[in-house]
């Protein structure tokens, strides 16, 4: 199987300005890779280049089967619906409820049948713990339950790639520890990947897989947790 991600020789700008210069990574099919380093040092503008917001500019990258150089802008939904992407603030619709939130992505990611809709919107609610939450609207819910939900939501659409950007950066510990368990139990059933950064050293130190780095301007692969 061709890794999930290849990155060869990529320079990421944001504004003009140099971020990270000769980016190479690979990550392989259900590897779970943390981007750890300073703030401000590049692991959101990394993961912006995975998925799509970042325009490449120079390099070559492959997400997810997509050739990030040569792709047409008007790729870039078809790109997103094959991943997903899980955020610090969660970012769901505060005026529906957790099913209504569910369903607006399927239909905006091309979805029409009501029962498969019905069936893929329990089965993610199942996956993340909270089936009988469905009709909560997301504003009620805590930090952790709001994570699941955001969770849920990337795996609507059976992603081989999940992309978290510091999933646990609002959470207490003990709810930190939840969600990464949960994220490490879906990377395992679905044999899906996950590419998370974080700042958060306890969550890597309790649960220790790959680690990338980024750091003056670079990205180090293999970083340990004592460099870190
Ligand atoms: N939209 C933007 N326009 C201009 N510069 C930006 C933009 N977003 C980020 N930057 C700059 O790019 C650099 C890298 O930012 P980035 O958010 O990728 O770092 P980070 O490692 O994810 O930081 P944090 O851990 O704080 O989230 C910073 O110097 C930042 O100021």
């Amino acid at each position: 199987m061709p890794p999930i991600v290849e990155i060869k020789n990529v320079n990421i700008y944001q504004s003009g300005n140099l971020i990270l210069s000769d980016v190479n990574l690979t990550v392989n099919q259900g590897e779970f890779v943390y981007l750890v380093g300073k703030t401000g040092t590049g692991k959101s503008s990394l993961l912006k280049t995975l998925y799509g917001e970042l325009a490449l500019t120079e390099g070559d990258a492959t997400v997810a089967g997509f050739n990030l150089r040569e792709m047409d802008w008007k790729k870039v939904p078809f790109l997103r619906r094959s991943l997903g992407v899980v955020f610090q603030d969660f970012q769901l619709l505060t005026d529906r409820n957790v099913h209504e939130n569910l369903k607006f992505v399927l239909k905006a990611t091309g979805w029409k049948d009501e029962n498969l809709m019905e069936e893929k919107i329990n089965d993610v609610l199942d996956k993340v713990g909270l089936k009988s939450k469905g009709f909560k609207m997301t504003f009620e819910m805590s930090g952790g339950e709001q994570q699941r939900v955001d969770i849920a939501r990337a795996l609507l659409n059976s992603p081989k790639l999940i992309l978290a950007d510091e999933p646990t950066g609002n959470l207490d510990p003990e709810t930190s520890d939840e969600i990464m368990n949960l994220l490490i139990q879906v990377a395992k059933d679905y044999n899906t990947t996950v590419i998370m950064a974080t700042h958060d050293f306890m969550v890597i130190k309790k649960f220790p897989a790959r680690m990338v780095k980024t750091e003056a301007g670079k990205v180090w692969d293999n970083a340990t947790v004592e460099h870190a």
